[in-house]
């Protein structure tokens, strides 16, 4: 989905169109070096998403924007951009490579640290996301260092093309109608937009055993947005003649344009079904997308017949399910694999394509089966996977169960009242999602990692509460479900479902069988150890985690304490919605479950938990404070407004009040037309609560994360203060080499990244002094390049590009 904001801050205003934005954050705009020309390029950073800024024009035009003319009538579009090929060259480079040795491990952050281009430090993590796959790399100690491998590019770079040929004939019909290798030809000439001829392009073109064409005459055409790193949207004429000047050679002129045109499309591509998933997204956080109708009746049809056609021997039983594994084994340090069959390369592909998630192609897919009372227990997927799965569902329909990981709740008494959404429901951080024959299901990021999921092995299942009802129901041909109000699903058929993800690590061989294999060592070390039955019977334990609010430290945990001759406990806790108790353990220990890379390690979960609870303090809400919130998140809501997220941080809120809407840009208020907790409507929300703020009168695009609501006067936006911060030295994860006065890191203030300048430096006895070295406490003046609000004794962290390097507090505020 695109959005068309606003961009104001920059000396002229211009008009954007990116994709996914979302309308309230415009995101940053970043001066990298264009992967082919090297020039500086700006490049629109948003959300994780790096996009490419395309720039039209005509002779004549202007935009009506308001009640303000923008005599810049060109638009600028950004579209996404795979950031591997914006990285590659500054990987390439970072290794050092002389001749044939394959050059030198770096760590991420030396690797993006690129003289005169600062910003590629903005793309450390999305870098540690995305990099794997063109790199070797290696672990020490908690610390991980990276190399380009110039076969992985290849690789990656020939699935690219790959993929694109087999794309642009359904995009174009010139394609459709060309011979296959030309459409080749072409779809490397595009991917070579992205590369420098030497060596990528030339290898490339080598391995797909093409004769290399000297692309030069390409890279006269390039339409993305020049550099201008003080002034970010400005742009050179020249540009434009340049991209006037077509420079084909003549005769295959008429083609050239074609193939151009045709090349913005496909370029949108890389990344275009990404923004069409969005539109899939259900619930408010965190990510998950569900997709009715993913397969026709018929291809559902074609692949049950493939699943139940075969010999029968790849079915495993296990305790609660059948289970089918294809695409080789997954170990915890990554893949052995073999190959997918036809029938299942087809479906992983069109998941690939369609949805723009995985990296590369999927290489694992498991199928499981359930009779109409089994499911499978609460449990995360496995770090291999990491971070996205997506399930297609076939035969019944079901409910899946999400669970915050560190907050499993107990077998409290009410647990059979709440099981159908009764109205003490507390999980305010739980939810469900109905899965409907044909239909995918993904989640990721968080979803992945913090939450369990699981199914009840119960026949009737409750969908009253789930996220995606509407999605679910109004694709669905089926509503025998429906029981009155209760909305009691039945499942009377078998359903199987196809759990696809990508393994991005593949092993040569099996990891070589752990030397040491003492039950204690192997719970040191794995989180799936098997419990020794001499060390059964299991001491039960009994966990209160009373949640009532999403104040999160209270609750109260006991635990009865192990004997001293039993170091292992078994705990009994109760699915988040099940009725039936559930032995975690039985996941932990199940050699199938661990087989599949699933892991759930509750034993620790609770050893945490009672750490946790003994240690830390009940703090007191802050109820008599005057009210402020930082906003986390903001979403528009059809017909109500515009909603505004984050936890209360002091005092209180409520309905009817005005709020001042602080920092980054000019101080307005607004009033309080609803406050909600997840699926709860307040009056009034207190110091501690997460909460939704619905406020009046504000567009999605006026507020954004890195803001704070609060009691109108209690707090002033600041550019400028002093501040007392330790900077960490590199054992700590922090800076290898010292700073000097005018350094720019980023200041993280409450919810978001601000960058600032460090202006002065000040030794403990206020003397002035030149350098900080890593360790260092010292006392720094901070200049903020956008006003926020922020206050005496606030604290912050000091950042680079997503990376903690020291930590500070305000001591006084000077503008
Ligand atoms: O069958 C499903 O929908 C869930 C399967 C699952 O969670 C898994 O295979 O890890
Ligand atoms: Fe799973």
């Amino acid at each position: 989905m695109s959005s068309t904001v606003w961009w104001e801050g920059v000396e002229k205003t211009r008009v954007l169109i990116a994709a996914g934005c979302g309308g309230n954050k415009p995101g940053e705009l970043l001066t990298l070096r264009h992967p082919k020309s090297e020039n500086g390029t700006c490049y629109l950073f948003n959300n994780g998403m790096l996009q490419e800024i395309q720039w039209f024009k005509q002779s004549y035009g202007s935009w009506f924007l308001g009640d303000y003319i923008s005599q810049d009538g060109s638009l600028y579009m950004a579209t996404p951009v795979d950031p591997v090929f914006i990285l590659l060259p500054v990987f390439d480079q970072a290794r050092m490579k002389k001749g044939d040795d394959p050059g030198k491990f770096r760590q991420l952050d030396e690797i993006l640290f690129v003289e005169g281009y600062p910003e590629y430090q903005h793309l450390l993590s999305l870098a540690e996301k995305c990099m794997e796959i063109v790199c070797q790399t290696q672990e020490v100690g908690s610390m991980k260092f990276y190399r380009l491998d110039n076969s992985k590019v290849l690789a990656w770079l020939t699935c690219k093309v790959r993929s694109l040929k087999k794309a642009l004939p359904a995009l174009d019909k010139n394609y459709a109608a060309q011979d296959e290798k030309q459409t080749l030809v072409d779809a490397v000439s595009i991917v070579g937009e992205y590369l420098k001829t030497e060596p990528w392009l030339k290898l490339l073109y080598d391995r797909l055993g093409l004769e290399f064409v000297d692309p030069t005459t390409k890279e006269t055409n390039t339409e993305t947005f020049p550099n201008a790193i003080e002034n970010k949207m400005e742009y050179s004429n020249s540009l434009q003649e340049r991209a006037n000047k077509k420079t084909g050679k003549p005769g295959k002129q008429t083609k050239q344009a074609k193939v151009e045109t045709g090349s913005k499309n496909i370029r949108d591509m890389f990344s275009r079904a990404s923004m069409e998933l969005e539109s899939f997204r259900v619930g408010l956080t965190p990510t998950v997308f569900y997709i009715p109708g993913f397969v026709t009746d018929q291809e559902q049809t074609q692949l049950l017949d493939h699943i139940y056609g075969g010999s029968g021997s790849k079915w495993k039983t296990l305790k609660n399910r059948r289970l089918q594994n294809w695409g080789g084994m997954v170990h915890e340090k990554g893949l052995v694999p073999q190959e997918l069959p036809s029938w299942l390369t087809k479906i992983t592909a069109k998941i690939h394509e369609s949805t723009g998630l995985f990296p590369s192609n999927i290489n694992h897919v498991l199928i499981n089966e359930y009779h109409p009372d089994q499911g499978i227990m609460p449990h995360q997927d496995g770090p291999a996977y990491f971070p996205v799965v997506a399930i297609l569902s076939l035969g019944s329909p079901v409910v899946m169960d999400f669970s915050p990981h560190l907050r499993l709740r107990s077998s409290s008494d009410d647990d059979i009242s709440r099981e159908c959404g009764g109205p003490e429901r507390d999980n305010q951080h739980s939810f469900s999602v109905l899965m409907m024959p044909r239909s995918l299901l993904i989640f990721k990021d968080d979803a992945y990692s913090d939450y369990l999921h699981g199914i009840s092995d119960s026949p009737t299942q409750c969908y009253k509460q789930v996220i995606n009802e509407a999605e679910a129901l109004s694709y669905s041909d089926n509503s025998s479900g429906e029981d009155g109000d209760n909305k009691i699903l039945h499942r009377d058929q078998t359903r199987v479902s196809l759990t696809c993800r990508l393994v991005p690590k593949i092993l040569d061989s099996p990891p070589p069988p752990m030397a040491i294999s003492s039950p204690a060592y192997s719970r040191l070390i794995s989180p799936y150890s098997s419990p020794s039955p001499s060390l059964s019977p299991a001491i039960s334990t009994s966990v209160k985690l009373n949640l009532s609010s999403s104040f999160l430290p209270s609750y109260t945990l006991s635990t009865t304490p192990s004997a001293p001759h039993t170091p292992r406990r078994s705990f009994t806790v109760r699915a988040a919605r099940g009725n039936v108790a559930k032995k975690y353990d039985e996941i932990d220990a199940a050699p199938e479950e661990r087989a599949r890379g699933i892991t759930i390690n509750t034993a620790t979960i609770y050893e945490l938990m009672d750490a946790v609870d003994s240690y830390i303090p009940i703090p007191q809400r802050q109820t008599e404070l005057p009210f402020l919130l930082a906003v986390e998140d903001v979403f528009s809501i059809t017909g109500r407004g515009t909603v505004a997220t984050g936890r209360v941080e002091r005092g209180t809120v409520k309905v009817g009040e005005t709020v001042d809407l602080v920092g980054l840009r000019e101080t307005r208020n607004y009033t309080v037309t609803g406050v909600e907790m997840f699926q709860k409507i307040l009056d009034e929300a207190l110091a501690g609560d997460n909460v939704g703020l619905l406020l009046r009168g504000i567009q999605k695009a006026d507020i954004q994360r890195g803001m704070v609501l609060a009691k109108p006067g209690s707090i002033t936006p600041h550019t400028k203060f002093e501040a007392i911060v330790y900077v960490l030295k590199k054992e700590e994860g922090g800076r290898h080499s010292p700073f000097f006065a005018g350094y720019r890191p980023q200041f993280y203030m409450r919810t978001t990244d601000v960058t600032g300048k460090v202006t002065k430096i000040m030794n403990d006895k206020d003397e002035e002094s030149k350098m900080v070295m890593p360790g260092d406490r010292v006392k720094i003046v901070v200049e903020l390049i956008v006003p926020v609000a922020c206050e005496q004794g606030m604290r912050f962290a000091i950042r680079e590009g997503g990376k903690t390097v020291g930590a500070g507090v305000i001591q006084s505020i000077i503008e």
